[in-house]
């Protein structure tokens, strides 16, 4: 049945139990699911009212744990929220084949984010940059008078670069404002730094500004990590070659470059969402570093060392924080910073950059070796024996049966649980 209507006006008024009736009723389901979205599990429901707008529920995704991580000489349990099966298990397994070199070497490039600063209606656009560069101390004030608190931790107001766009509506000069954001993500700090100084710029220059918003390529915070697979942990020279013809493939295509990449995000933004952080701003990011060149790239960089060995690096933009987003107001959130015992956002940054290099690992092993599908349909076949209608023992049984017959297939699953319950 489709809604009759979806104009409810004064449904954000209403508390998510009241909103939850009204939907089931414009959408003429039935009372059961009153009960399901009735029950929010870890997540109270005035929570979620406080973080978005219009909640009706929760949707609650599985919170799994990647062991076997060295980061920095440091033994790191990391969680991860994702729907989709051997992700988790694709980590560990990449972590446990590096161990005996040391695990994953991280750094970080530094905590700097930017916002833009569009100005138009601009004759004499070099003119103007330059008007611009000369008030780098005002600018500098304004900023830091924007966010105390930020500079009390260290942050603020760091430099300022102008570049001059052509546009097809005319010139525009861009004001980036470079402002370290420490342990914030940052937009909400350099969003308000920006509306600040834009009526200044408006002043000294004559035109007119209208964008005022960061950047989400933050190329000035590069998380990078790096680890040493020897030959004898990843089964010989063969898996190795195959390893390398995979990224090669990657650097040179970027239609196997998306899907590299879509490997590494499979991690990155597992954790990103376990820990409150914008998974968004983290994707965007990373595509457009990705994209840099003019070709869409590869994140990680795979060569072989002067032993022979298999050296992988990732170097992403990693924007996330430990303050602000829903990474303070989600109890979960915060429990997930406390399993890895992360006290700054580079550290979470730097975990976040080596899960990214891990999953590649596994993803480009299994595909250079025995093919995706063996160890991922066999970790899927629970979820499709649970999309079938299986419960209980059931789902255990048909997912070995379907593993065992080699067909991870709904319709082959539909059979086994007819013949389970007759
Ligand atoms: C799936 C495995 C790990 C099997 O790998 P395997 O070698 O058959 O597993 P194993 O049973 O020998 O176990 C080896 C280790 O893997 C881990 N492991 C093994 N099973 C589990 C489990 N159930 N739960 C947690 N950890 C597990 C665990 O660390 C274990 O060591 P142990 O702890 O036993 O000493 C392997 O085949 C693999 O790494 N595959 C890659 C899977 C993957 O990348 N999945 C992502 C989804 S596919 C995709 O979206 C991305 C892609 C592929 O398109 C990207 C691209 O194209 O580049
Ligand atoms: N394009 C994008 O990516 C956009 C993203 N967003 C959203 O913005 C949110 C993130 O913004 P963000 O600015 O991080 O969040 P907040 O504004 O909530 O938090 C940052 C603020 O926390 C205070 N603070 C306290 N301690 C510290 C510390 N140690 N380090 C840094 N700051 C500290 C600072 O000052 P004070 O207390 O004075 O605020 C700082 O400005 C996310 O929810 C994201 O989804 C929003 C717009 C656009």
């Amino acid at each position: 049945m489709t809604t009759k209507t979806s104009r409810i006006p004064g449904l954000h008024n209403l508390s998510p139990k009241e909103r939850l009736q009204k939907v089931v009723e414009a959408a003429g389901l039935n009372e059961q699911v009153l009960t399901h979205l009735g029950n929010t599990g870890n997540l109270d429901p005035a929570t979620a009212d406080s973080m978005i707008e219009n909640v009706i529920g929760t949707l609650n995704v599985p919170l799994g744990i990647a062991t076997n991580l060295v980061i920095d000489g440091e033994e790191v349990l990391v969680p991860m929220a994702t729907e989709e099966s051997s992700v988790v298990a694709a980590v560990c397994n990449a972590a446990r084949q590096c161990r005996g070199t040391g695990g994953f070497t991280t750094a970080m490039s530094g905590s700097l984010m930017i916002a833009q600063v569009q100005l138009v209606g601009i004759s004499n656009p070099e003119f103007a940059r330059l008007q611009i560069l000369e008030h780098k101390s005002d600018i500098k004030r304004v900023c830091d008078e924007t966010d105390p608190v930020l500079l009390k931790h260290g942050g603020g107001f760091r430099d300022i670069e102008v570049r001059i766009l052509e546009g097809q509506t005319g010139p525009m000069v861009v004001t980036h404002l470079i402002v370290d954001t420490r342990d914030a993500m940052g937009a909400n700090a350099v969003n308000s730094m920006a509306e600040a100084v834009a009526p200044h710029i408006e002043e000294w220059t004559g035109g007119r500004t209208y964008l005022r918003i960061l950047s989400n390529l933050a190329d000035r915070r590069l998380a990078r990590a790096r680890a040493t697979w020897t030959l004898e942990d990843i089964g010989g020279a063969e898996v190795r070659d195959g390893i390398l013809s995979a990224y090669d493939f990657a650097h040179t295509d970027s239609y196997r470059a998306a899907t590299h990449n879509k490997g590494i995000m499979n991690g990155v933004s597992a954790v990103v969402l376990a820990t409150g952080n914008d998974t968004r701003a983290v994707e965007a990011g990373a595509h457009a570093f990705a994209a840099r060149s003019g070709q869409y790239d590869s994140l990680t960089r795979w060569e072989v060392d002067a032993d022979g060995n298999l050296s992988g690096s990732i170097e992403m933009p990693l924007a996330v924080g430990l303050i602000g987003g829903a990474t303070r107001s989600h109890p979960t959130a915060r429990i997930a910073l406390d399993i890895m015992g992360i006290e700054t956002a580079d550290r979470l940054a730097r975990i976040i950059a080596a899960v990214g290099l891990a999953q590649n690992f596994a993803a480009l092993k299994a595909l250079a070796t025995t093919g995706i599908q063996k160890g991922h349909m066999a970790l899927h076949a629970k979820n499709i024996a649970v999309a079938v209608g299986a419960t209980g023992e059931e789902v255990d049984k048909i997912a070995k049966e379907l593993v065992s017959l080699g067909k991870v297939r709904m319709d082959v699953a539909e059979e086994i649980l007819k013949a389970l319950r007759e």
